[in-house]
């Protein structure tokens, strides 16, 4: 069986506060992009990963894949073993959720492969010890996230009026590093509001609070964010932790002075 993981972008991310389990509040919306990794799982011998596409940092027993066959495992005792394919194509360490979805992808079909009768929620709930926004990429549908950006509300997002446009700049963000380089504040405007305003509106209001201090130590990226207004976006934000950046268009814009330092998505 063959699925195709998703990337999203974050727009707007407020972190309020910090917990004591170490994570933080935060705010955002996650809305589903159109890049795509392939993931095949066949049933086989035992239990093998390998992949092709992009450089995976890190050892292929620590992917999230893996982490997820062997969550899987420990309530389904009889699961068999199974190959596992990646082709990775989603940009690492981008504020994209590639690997995450890849997990919430791999639960989605054992699912349905091995009739394991998971309800969505059941499946959320598993993906949620993978990682904070793993439970978004079950449904993958715009949501207004809150919490540690694991609990969901189903907003009416639609923007394929627009052009969207993904840039990966040569530079990558571990998330936990953004995350410790951050101060958290309580929100003045809910982000659950400024989303349903015009576009038009954004600019001025909504923002993603890692910016602040990943552009002072990467000017890469916030060059990235200021070329894309300067080419007409309506809206430029990073994504998440970065280093990605999008912009929202009216129409398709000429990025072609960008493609030399950037990998570049258009029609997102
Ligand atoms: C920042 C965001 C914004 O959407 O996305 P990315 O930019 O990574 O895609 C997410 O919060 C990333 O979620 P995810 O990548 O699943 O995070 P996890 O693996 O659970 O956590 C990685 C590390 O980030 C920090 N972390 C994560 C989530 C959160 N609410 N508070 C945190 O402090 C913790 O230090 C944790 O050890
Ligand atoms: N299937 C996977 N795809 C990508 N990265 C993975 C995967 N499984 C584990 N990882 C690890 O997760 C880290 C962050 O990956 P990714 O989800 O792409 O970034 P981000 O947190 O920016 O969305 C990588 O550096 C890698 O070590």
């Amino acid at each position: 069986m063959i699925v195709f993981p998703n990337a999203k972008i974050n727009i707007g991310l407020n972190i309020t506060e910090r917990r004591p389990d170490g994570y933080h509040n935060l705010e955002t919306v996650f809305y589903p992009i159109k890049i795509n990794d392939v993931l095949e799982v066949i049933e086989a011998d035992e239990l093998i990963f390998d992949y092709s596409g992009l450089d995976i940092p890190g050892d292929d027993a620590d992917n999230l894949c893996i982490k997820g066959y062997h969550l899987l495992k420990k309530d389904f005792p009889k699961l068999p073993a199974v190959k596992i394919h990646l082709h990775k194509n989603i940009p690492i360490g981008a504020g994209l959720g590639g690997g995450s979805s890849d997990a919430a992808f791999f639960i989605k079909l054992m699912n349905e492969k091995f009739g394991l009768g998971l309800s969505v929620d059941a499946m959320m709930d598993y993906a949620r010890v993978l990682g904070a926004d793993c439970a978004f990429f079950i449904e993958s549908k715009p949501v207004f996230a809150f919490d540690k950006g694991d609990e969901f509300e189903a907003i009416k997002l639609d923007l394929t009026a627009y052009q969207i446009v993904l840039v990966m700049p040569d530079a990558h963000v571990s998330t936990a590093e953004a995350y410790r380089g951050v101060k958290p504040a309580p929100v003045k405007e809910s982000l659950y509001d400024l989303i349903k305003t015009p576009i038009a509106n954004w600019k001025r209001h909504i923002k993603n609070d890692f910016e602040g201090h990943i552009f002072r130590d990467n000017p890469i990226i916030r060059g990235v964010k200021a070329e894309l207004y300067e080419h007409g976006a309506l809206y430029a934000s990073m994504s998440g932790s970065g280093a990605s950046v999008f912009g929202i268009f009216e129409s398709t814009p000429d990025l072609s002075a960008m493609e030399e330092y950037n990998q570049i998505f258009y029609n997102v």
